[in-house]
C-alpha cells in the first residue's frame, strides 16, 4: 500500500495526464542488447512513441542545462542519475505528445527508478520487453556502435555491465516474479529477433471481427 503522499502524487499526475489512460511498456536488457534498435522497428509497425531514457539524457547535456555536467560524468562513469532527473524529462516527453502509447527504453535501471517511477507518475507498465543477451556479444556491438558516445569505451563499458548486474537486473526479476516480463533472445540477427519481438505484440493489436466484419 502507497502512503498519503504517493496517492496525492497520483492524483496530480493523473489530472497532469488529462486522465487519459497512457499504456507504458518498459524496455530493458543490458548494454548493447539492442533495445533502440528493436524500439525503432516497434514503432514503425505498432504506433508507440520511443522514449530513450539515455537519448533524454544525453539531449539534456547538449541543451546546456544546470544538470548537464553531473549528468555527462555519470554517463561517462556508467552510473545511474539520480530518478528525480530522469522521471522529469520522461514526464515531459510524455506530455509533450500526443500518443498514448509508450515504449520506455532503458528506464527503470535499479530499483530508485522503479519505485520513483510509479510512486510520482502512478503508471504500472503493461510489460516489461526484456532483450537477453550474452555479456561478450554486447561488448563486440558497444565497441562497433560507432555513434560517437562517451561512455562506448571498454573502461566504461565494464562499469556499466556491473552496474547492470548488480542493480538493473533485480529490477527485471522484480517485474518477473509478477509475471509481467516478456523475454527475447536477443543474440540472433536483428530480423530474427524482431520476429520474436513480433509475436509479442501481435496479440495486443490484432482486432477481433465477428462474422458480420463488426470490430468487437
Ligand atoms: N540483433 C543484433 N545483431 C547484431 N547487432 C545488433 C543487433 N541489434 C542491435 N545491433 C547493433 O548493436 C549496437 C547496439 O544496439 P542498440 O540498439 O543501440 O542497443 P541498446 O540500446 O540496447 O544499447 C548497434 O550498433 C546496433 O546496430
Ligand atoms: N534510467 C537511466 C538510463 C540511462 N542512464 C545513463 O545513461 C547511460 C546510457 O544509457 P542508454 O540506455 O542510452 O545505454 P544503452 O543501454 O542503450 O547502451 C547509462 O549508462 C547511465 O549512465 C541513467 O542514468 N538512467
Ligand atoms: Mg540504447
Amino acid at each position: 500500500m502507497g502512503t498519503a503522499v504517493d496517492a496525492a502524487n497520483k492524483v496530480v499526475n493523473e489530472s497532469l495526464l488529462s486522465e487519459k489512460k497512457v499504456t507504458v511498456i518498459f524496455v530493458l536488457g543490458g548494454p548493447g542488447s539492442g533495445k533502440g534498435t528493436q524500439c525503432a522497428n516497434i514503432v514503425e509497425n505498432y504506433g508507440y512513441t520511443h522514449l530513450s531514457a539515455g537519448d533524454l539524457l544525453r539531449a539534456e547535456i547538449k541543451s546546456g542545462s544546470e544538470n548537464g555536467t553531473m549528468i555527462q560524468n555519470m554517463i561517462k562513469e556508467g552510473k545511474i542519475v539520480p530518478s528525480e532527473v530522469t522521471i522529469k524529462l520522461l514526464q515531459r516527453a510524455i506530455q509533450e505528445t500526443g500518443n498514448d502509447k509508450f515504449l520506455i527504453d532503458g528506464f527503470p535501471r535499479n530499483e530508485e527508478n522503479r519505485a520513483a517511477f510509479e510512486s510520482v507518475t502512478g503508471i504500472v507498465p503493461e510489460f516489461v520487453l526484456f532483450f537477453d543477451c550474452p555479456e561478450e556479444e554486447m561488448e563486440r556491438r558497444l565497441l562497433s556502435r560507432n555513434q560517437g558516445r562517451d561512455d562506448d569505451n571498454i573502461e566504461t563499458i565494464r562499469k556499466r555491465f556491473n552496474v547492470y548486474m548488480e542493480s538493473s537486473l533485480p529490477v527485471i526479476e522484480y517485474y518477473n516474479a509478477k509475471g509481467k516480463v516478456r523475454k527475447i533472445d536477443a543474440v540472433k540477427p536483428v530480423e530474427e529477433v524482431f520476429e520474436d519481438v513480433k509475436a509479442v505484440f501481435i496479440p495486443l493489436h490484432e482486432k477481433v471481427v465477428d462474422s458480420f466484419g463488426r470490430i468487437l
